[in-house]
Parts: C-alpha cells; structure tokens; sequence
C-alpha cells in the first residue's frame, strides 16, 4: 500500500477528538482545519522556491521565496469543504475549484453532479475529503482532473481505510495519498471502522 501517514502527536491527539460521538459540529470544523494545516505543512514541502534579492534594515540580502508554481486545491463536496481553509491559510495564492460528488448509499457509487475547476494549465493540484473509504469518489474525482489534463495531483484526506488507499493506488498509481489515520477497515454500508461516522453530517450538522 503506496500511503503517507501524518502521524504527529498533535494531528492524532485532533483526531481522537473528531472521532469521539460527543463531539458537536463547531469543534468538528474547527479540529478539521487545525489537522489541515499540520497536514498541509508536511504536504508542501516540495514547493519549488527561489532567491530574491532584498534589504533589511542593515544590509542587503538574498531571500527566498515560493516561485511561481500554479497550486489548485479542489474539495470533494461537501466534506471537503471542511479542508479548504487550512490550506489557503497556508497557501493564499492558491486557485480553489470543486467537485461534487456523493456516495449513492445503495451502489456506493459516486455521483458527480458538479464540477468547477481554475485554469488547469501548468498547475499541480491538491484533492481534499476527510473520508477515503471504497475509494470510489477520490478515484473517480481524480480522473476528472486527469480527463481535464492534469498531470500532478496530491491526494490528502483524514481517514482512510486500506480498501480505498488500495483503490487509489491501483486506478492511479501516480498519485500520493497523505492521512493522518488509517484504520481498520469498512463496514457493511461502506463506513470507515472505527471511522468518525458521516463527515459531511458532522461537518454541517445535518443527518
Ligand atoms: O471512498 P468512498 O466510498 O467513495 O466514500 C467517501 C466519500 O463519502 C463521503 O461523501 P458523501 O457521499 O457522504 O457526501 P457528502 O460529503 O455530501 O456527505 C466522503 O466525504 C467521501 O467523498
Ligand atoms: O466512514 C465514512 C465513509 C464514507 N463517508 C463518510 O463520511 N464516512
Ligand atoms: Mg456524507
């Protein structure tokens, strides 16, 4: 199984809380975008940077800086949603398109129903949704880019479970997947176990 797992103390103490039942939406969100941010720090690791020349209030000096790579982040709706913000608090420039998708409860296909992406030319993109559970939805919203011409895509999602980080690697053997859990395994409907149960629920308060 081809899978980075981020796990920092403080991104699987987060978890832990995002797992518990207890836990209401607000919390849900907030603890989504701080394991964003400690995901997307590791995850941007590779930007390209390059020297500027600059003065501080002494001398003169060469900095660097990120050069101008072109990034996308593109949330799988809805609980992609929940990841966005951690990342352009990182990465402000970045172009953030969307893609909806969800999980027919009966087939656990995925539905597209919306599609809306930057510019694609030259720009390497990020996929965001907590879940990665049959691998159903991230294969197919990877394709999607990919039909567009895509060449670089990161995928970063919470929890997995092997039977999706397997998919992945198998539909799209060029893509990296970055969690910060990998579970056990699914259950009868197709929820990670032990899982944090419906993100997209938990993320909007709905049910
Ligand atoms: O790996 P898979 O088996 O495809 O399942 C994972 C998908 O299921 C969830 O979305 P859901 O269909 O619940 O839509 P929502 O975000 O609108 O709730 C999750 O956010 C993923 O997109
Ligand atoms: O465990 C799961 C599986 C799919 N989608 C979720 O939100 N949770
Ligand atoms: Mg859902």
């Amino acid at each position: 199984m081809q899978v980075q797992v981020m796990d920092h103390p403080l991104i699987q103490h987060k978890v832990t809380l995002m797992r518990k039942k207890e836990t209401g939406s607000t919390d849900f969100r907030n603890l989504l975008e701080e394991i964003t941010m400690l995901m997307g720090y590791e995850i941007t690791r590779d930007l390209p940077l390059e020297d500027i020349a600059i003065e501080t209030p002494v001398a003169p000096t060469t900095g660097k800086q990120i050069s101008g790579k072109k990034l996308g982040i593109v949330p799988v709706l809805r609980a992609g949603l929940g990841m966005v913000q951690g990342l352009l608090n990182l990465i402000p420039m970045a172009r953030v398109g969307h893609i909806g998708l969800y999980r027919d409860p009966e087939t656990l296909e995925p539905v597209e129903y919306y599609c809306k992406l930057p510019d694609v030319q030259d720009r390497d993109f990020i996929i965001v949704d907590p879940m990665l559970a049959t691998g159903g939805s991230a294969s197919a919203a990877i394709t999607l880019l990919k039909d567009k011409g895509v060449q670089n895509i990161k995928l970063m999602c919470l929890v997995a479970a092997p039977q999706g980080v397997q998919r992945v690697n198998k539909d799209h053997p060029d893509v990296r997947i970055y969690v910060a859990a990998l579970d056990d395994t699914l259950n009868e409907h197709g929820y990670i176990v032990p899982g944090l149960g419906d993100a997209g629920d938990r993320i909007f308060g709905t049910k």
